[in-house]
């Protein structure tokens, strides 16, 4: 079985390296393509694979799709061929399109996150009708070796693209926020940074036995100090912004699906 990676970039490199530690993908079977021979090869050697050529691809049996949504319609004529299956993590190219774009319908389209690093990606997966069996099994052990795969209706890409997809960016915004905090009441950059990132690890790992709301509850006590906090965080809107985050970032994934917008 030979994989093309064809975009090995932040994620490409991410799916990659948690898929070939865990024993899902032979690194004598995967191939990295990059138009520029001179990054293929220091990728390649960077990650323990083959260089591919544009011919290599031709050849290939499955390609990963993880360039840019705005690189797609560049790359697309350089990979297409009616017998290979594709797997897309492309924040708003639909399969569809992808389809049409590389001529075969056994396509796979994935929304993981960053994540996937640490092998705690949500990713979400959707496949059109005429991708093989084997096909969908092949992504699913690709993405499980990153972290949890959510099957959900394609209409639904969008929606987890705004949340899951993008939601380690406002995160990080809000881990920012909380030590700029910190510097703001005497900590140095470097102590407020280190206690806002094991604040956010500690209330990630609680979250993961407790609703959010639970876990607000018992940190705020009458009268106490966090709900004086949390009170200015509801004063300056932080759910509101919260909210609108994951919406607008939906709607820029509905709005890259359209060619022109890309
Ligand atoms: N970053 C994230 O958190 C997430 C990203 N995604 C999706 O992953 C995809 C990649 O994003 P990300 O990894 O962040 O971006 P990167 O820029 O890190 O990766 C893109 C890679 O594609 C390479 N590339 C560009 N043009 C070509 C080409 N013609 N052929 C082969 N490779 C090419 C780039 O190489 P070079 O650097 O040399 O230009 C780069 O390494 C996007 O579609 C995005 O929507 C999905 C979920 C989360
Ligand atoms: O912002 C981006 O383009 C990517 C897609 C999902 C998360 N980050």
């Amino acid at each position: 079985m030979k994989l093309a990676l064809v975009g090995a970039g932040k994620m490409g490199g991410a799916v990659l390296t948690g898929a070939l530690r865990a024993g899902v993908l032979d690194a004598a079977e995967v191939g990295i393509y990059h138009p520029d021979e001179a990054r293929r090869t220091a990728l390649a050697a960077q990650y323990g694979v083959t260089p591919f050529t544009d011919d290599d691809i031709h050849a290939a049996e499955r390609v990963l799709i993880a360039v840019k949504p705005q690189s797609f319609d560049e790359v697309a004529p350089l990979i297409a061929q009616r017998s290979a299956a594709y797997i897309s993590l492309m924040a708003g190219v639909s399969a569809e399109t992808i389809a049409r774009r590389v001529g075969s319908a056994r396509v796979v389209r994935a929304m993981p996150n960053l994540g996937a690093r640490v092998g705690l990606s949500a990713t979400a997966l959707a496949h059109l009708p005429q991708a093989e069996g084997e096909d969908v099994a092949f992504a699913e052990r690709l993405f499980c070796a990153v972290g949890t795969v959510y099957r959900i209706p394609e209409r639904l890409f969008d929606a987890f693209t705004g949340l899951a997809g993008s939601g380690p960016a406002f995160a990080a915004v809000f881990a920012e926020a909380l030590a700029d905090g910190g510097v703001r009441v005497g900590f140095s950059r470097e102590v407020a940074q280190g206690l806002a990132k094991q604040v956010l690890l500690a209330s990630a790992t609680l979250l993961g036995a407790e609703s959010p709301g639970n876990l607000k509850d018992e940190v705020a006590s009458a009268g106490g100090t966090a709900i004086a906090g949390v009170m200015a965080l509801e004063q300056h809107g932080l759910r509101y912004a919260a909210m609108q985050a994951v919406e607008m970032a939906a709607k820029r994934a509905a709005e890259l699906s359209r060619a022109d917008e890309r």
